[in-house]
């Protein structure tokens, strides 16, 4: 009949049911049904086990990784690189890049200009209506700006593509002119005093590539483009089975208050400094800041590291100045807990940046296994 088959209320809870034996007692049954409670138990106290050691090994295996760092020292970059080693590569974000390429070459042309008023060189007569004209780019002002939040909006808004696209190409020939003038490479040469991004010579040679129809960023040409963080922003990659979750936050002062939430629970810090910067003052205070750029400093421009560190005894060479750079950060340790690692590498290059990644993995995972009691 159906109904041997269909459970009554109290026979619910009884996994076992289709099961039982049909001639079973009360009393067989009440220890049939205690001894089903305890397996359960058991089963469940294993299951809450391998939950637990799962838990305990996926900490393990993932890393909370913070990028910091003041503005344009490289974070942004870093993640780049990551993206190209153990992500998913550019693509994505080459269409969008186009924009903040262009207005990366303007900005460094308008900035150049400026500075040439400023300093009072005189430019070949025939640049002279380039220049006005890239000095009275003043209605765009904001669109120019590198510190602006517009450049920020512009890798998101299509029109903005549109309009940094024009004003590129209206102005093209201008920069070219401009750039081949010894007035303006002259000014070039104080770049540090000028806020020139480190970029600015890569942009302004490349001009003319930047003004194909068809132009598509290059992986080069993303490393070297510069916007800055506004926020902060989460990414994840699994490096030799450890997830990375790390995040880019921005450096500018007025990005600053973001940070102190994502102190909790990190791994590592990968704090980055401009070596090269140790001539310029961070952003509009006059706090001295601290990359390939530094030794052009020492041995071309001649910048004296003593006239900014005056404890610096050294020579002006990039050996000693870089290990004097390394030894400070080392000092301002006070916690033999805590370790820090000196790395010296240009972030923009990619081989570079494989092994500094390599060897921040190395460090992750030793921490890891010291931490499991493994070593
Ligand atoms: N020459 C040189 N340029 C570099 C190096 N690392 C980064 N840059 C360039 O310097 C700029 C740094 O920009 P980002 O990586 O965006 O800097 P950031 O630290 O993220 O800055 P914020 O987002 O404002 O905090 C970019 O134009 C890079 O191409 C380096 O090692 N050498
Ligand atoms: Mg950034």
């Amino acid at each position: 009949m159906a109904s041997t088959q269909s459970a009554s209320i109290n026979d619910m809870g009884d996994p076992l049911r289709p099961y039982v034996p049909g001639n079973e007692t009360p009393e067989e049954k009440r220890k049939r049904v205690n001894l089903e409670k305890q397996a359960k138990k058991r089963s469940d106290a294993i299951d809450k086990q391998l939950k637990a050691e799962r838990e305990e090994r996926d900490k393990q295996k993932t890393a909370k990784l913070l990028l910091l760092g003041s503005s344009e020292s490289g974070k942004t970059t870093v993640l780049k690189q990551l993206k190209i080693i153990h992500g998913k590569g550019l693509s994505d974000e080459r269409q969008r890049y186009r924009r903040i390429v262009h207005l990366n070459v303007l900005t460094a042309i308008k900035a150049l200009a400026n500075a040439l008023v400023t300093l009072g060189y005189t430019i070949k007569p025939e640049n002279k209506q380039h220049l006005d004209r890239i000095i009275n780019l003043t209605t765009i002002k904001n669109t120019l700006n590198r510190n602006s939040i517009t450049v920020q909006a512009a890798i998101r808004d299509q029109q903005l593509d549109d309009n940094s696209q024009d004003l590129f190409m209206e102005n093209i020939n201008t920069v070219m002119a401009l750039w081949n003038d010894p007035a303006i490479k002259q000014c070039y040469n104080s770049a540090s005093e000028i806020g020139l991004q480190d970029s600015a010579k890569y942009f302004l040679d490349n001009v003319e590539r930047f003004g194909k129809d068809n132009y598509l960023p290059t992986d080069e040409d993303i490393l070297q483009a510069r916007i800055r963080t506004v926020g902060v922003a989460e990414h994840r990659f699994e490096i030799a089975d450890v997830v990375y979750r790390i995040f880019d936050v921005g450096g500018h002062r007025s990005q600053r208050h973001f940070w102190a939430p994502y102190f909790d629970d990190v791994n590592a810090i990968i704090f980055m400094a401009a070596i090269s910067a140790f001539d310029q003052t961070l952003e509009d205070s006059d706090i001295n800041r601290m990359i390939d750029i530094l030794k052009h400093k020492l041995e071309d421009v001649k910048v004296k590291v003593k006239d900014y560190f005056p404890e610096y005894q050294g020579d002006n060479k990039f050996q000693s100045v870089s290990k004097f750079f390394q030894r400070k950060f080392l000092s301002r340790n006070n916690n033999d807990e805590k370790h820090i690692y000196v790395h010296f590498t240009h972030a923009t290059d990619t081989k570079q940046m494989r092994v500094i990644v390599a060897s921040v993995n190395d460090i992750v995972q030793r921490m890891n296994l010291k931490a499991s009691g493994l070593i």
